[in-house]
């Protein structure tokens, strides 16, 4: 349904995006994830044909609508877009914002729409109410509604969230998720949040600098970062020092690791090994132990700190684990851990890191 090839976007001499692909099939959602000024934005307004490309393609259903020579309009597209300022018309109701777009069709035609859309997004019952009478969360609901009226072929939603709190946010994305779904409406969001990534997306896109580091499901970002700014940016973790036995397995301070895939390292390379909160299990009847240098109380979970590895040969290996909450801890107490690794991922130790 969507097809970026190659795609770069620059302003004056400055390219901000740099020859990015990617694939959505019709009814999938993608997320661009990455830092301000990674270029998140720039290519959301190339796919809405609001800035032009420098190179590559943008496609639609199968149909060049951007590329050297090609612009088409936003219109012509069939693009509906949800602004991170919801962009709502404050002397329309909201029955008149969502019909703004449907002018050229019958008004009972168009208050039908409107009437399904507003039940679609929950709102039913409000169309007579003004902007201003609505909560944030109502009010990008009938952003939502209002981009979908004109059934667009494909939806693009520019940090829809970011004016929102954090419990709001995670619950408009579950449910925006499913209206998606419901209609089977393919779709682009930018954000810088993870964790709305995590609730909206089939696949992830995470961009630095302007290039894209990786695309991928949701799991794969998590468990299988293609590079070090990947697995920083995804979750938590920490890496620890390894030295490959073969090329596929790695010895560290918390013992040996293995997985059945070349793991790309021969016998001898020195690594980093990722260690995810979530590999690392509290269990007082371990041998292996470990030192609590910090913890954060997080409701159902305590995040623990912990130093690893050999303390008399002045080992500073730090990770950190996901206990239950209702296990106490002191700082500077030793507690026993068991290491649960199921996907490994190493990186080459670099000079400045060894
Ligand atoms: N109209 C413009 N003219 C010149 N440079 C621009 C323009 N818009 C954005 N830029 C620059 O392009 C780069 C990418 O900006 P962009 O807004 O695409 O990033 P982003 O990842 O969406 O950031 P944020 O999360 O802060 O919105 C930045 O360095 C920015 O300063």
């Amino acid at each position: 349904m969507l097809q970026l090839q190659q795609v770069s976007v620059a302003y004056q001499s400055s390219q901000v995006v740099k020859a990015i692909s990617f694939t959505l099939q019709a009814g999938e959602i993608g997320c661009l994830v990455g830092p301000s000024g990674s270029g998140k934005t720039s290519l959301l307004r190339a796919i809405a044909g609001f800035e032009p490309v420098s190179q590559g393609q943008v496609l639609v259903a199968g149909e060049v609508v951007s590329a050297l020579g090609v612009q088409q309009n936003p219109e012509q597209r069939q693009i509906g877009v949800v602004f991170q300022d919801y962009a709502l018309f404050p002397h329309l109701t909201v029955g008149d914002n969502i019909c703004f777009g449907l002018w050229r069709q019958p008004k009972a035609q168009q208050q039908q729409k409107m009437q399904q859309l507003l039940q679609l997004v929950g709102l039913s019952g409000m169309a007579g109410r003004y902007i201003h009478q609505l909560s944030g969360g109502q009010q990008q609901r009938v952003a939502l509604a209002r981009a979908l009226a004109p059934e667009p072929r494909l939806l693009l939603l520019d940090e829809p969230f970011s004016g929102l709190d954090a419990d709001l946010r995670d619950s408009l994305a579950r449910d925006i998720r499913g209206i998606l779904k419901q209609l089977n409406i393919t779709a682009v969001m930018v954000t810088h949040d993870q964790h709305e990534a995590f609730a909206m997306a089939d696949w992830i896109g995470v961009m630095a600098h302007g290039s894209l580091q990786q695309w991928g499901t949701p799991y794969q970002l998590y468990h299988q970062p293609a590079n070090r700014f990947v697995a920083d940016f995804i979750g938590q973790g920490d890496l620890i020092r390894g030295d490959m036995l073969d090329g596929f397995q790695v010895k560290t301070c918390l013992g040996v690791f293995q997985q059945p895939q070349h793991t790309g390292f021969d016998a001898g390379c020195a690594v980093d090994v990722l260690v995810r909160p979530d590999d690392i299990l509290h269990d007082d009847a371990s041998p292996l132990r470990a030192k609590v240098l910090s913890r954060a109380f997080r409701g159902a979970h305590m995040l623990y700190q912990l130093q690893v590895g050999d303390f008399a040969q002045g080992s500073n290996e730090q990770i950190s684990c996901l206990a239950p909450s209702h296990h106490q801890h002191q700082l500077g107490e030793m507690i026993g851990i068991r290491v649960q690794i199921d996907d490994l991922v190493c990186f080459a130790r670099t000079v400045n890191q060894a």
